[in-house]
């Protein structure tokens, strides 16, 4: 589903992600785990067209799209959620999901899977995004990359910030998610609790390199926690 060979990756001169190998099989959830600026940011950034990448290869579902520009990857099937959410405050819920919609080239009613997701969010549809609570803007966020049906859907770092019960949710979304098997997940995160009960598969990053690799069900959550702390 995607391959990431070799990675570098570049703002101006310095130099953050080094080699970056990682790789996503169809259906599985993953996560890049690892401390604050370490780059899990930029190489999701990376995988969008965002950051300069000047060596390496990203194949998704079988092509090549290193040269492409975002909107390509986006229309090709990768759904992004970036950190701080990113949703438009002065429009209204139905507003930003018809967006996530549009973006993607898409058109039409919002599917009710999305409301069987995040019923919250069918109860708010004409409330401005901005003011939804941090978690609800969340769930909106993650609703709108769905909208498009995204073959591959990325997050960074869904629950910082969130109260518990949201994550709860977020984790359960994630699960079902997975259950159904029709989307690949690929997940920045520093939560390893959360990691543990929605991953497959693990990826830890430190400068800007992968550093170790594993079964979710076989990780020693002491070893990782060591390598997370500050
Ligand atoms: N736009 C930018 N220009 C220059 N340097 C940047 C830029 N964005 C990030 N960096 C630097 O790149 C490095 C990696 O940042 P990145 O945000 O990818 O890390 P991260 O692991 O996602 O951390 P966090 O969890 O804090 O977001 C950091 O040293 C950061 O200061």
């Amino acid at each position: 589903m995607l391959s990431v060979k070799n990675l570098t990756a570049c703002y101006g001169e310095s130099t953050i992600l080094d080699q970056v190998n990682l790789a996503v099989a169809p259906g599985q959830v993953v996560c890049l785990l690892g401390r604050n600026g370490v780059g899990k940011s930029t190489f999701l950034k990376s995988l969008m067209g965002l950051v300069n990448t000047p060596q390496g290869s990203i194949v998704f579902d079988g092509r090549e799209m290193i040269g492409d520009p975002t909107y390509r990857r986006a229309r090709r099937g990768i759904g992004y959620v970036p950190q701080g959410r990113d949703i438009f405050p002065q429009l209204t819920v139905a507003e930003n999901l018809q967006l996530g919609l549009g973006m993607a080239g898409g058109k039409g009613a919002i599917s009710d899977k999305i409301f069987s997701l995040f019923p919250v969010l069918k109860t708010m549809l004409a409330r401005k995004g901005g003011d939804l609570s941090g978690g609800q803007q969340q769930q909106l966020a993650i609703a709108r990359a769905l909208v498009s049906k995204p073959k591959l859907l990325i997050l960074d770092e869904p629950t910082e910030g969130i109260q518990p019960s949201v994550i709860k949710d977020i984790g359960s979304v994630i699960k079902q998610l997975r259950q159904e098997g029709n989307i690949t997940i690929l997940i920045v995160e520093q939560y390893l609790e959360f990691i543990m009960t929605v991953a497959d598969y693990y990826y830890v990053m430190e400068k800007g390199q992968i550093v170790a690799e594993g079964l979710t069900k076989e990780i020693n959550p002491e070893e990782i926690q060591k390598r997370m702390a500050v």
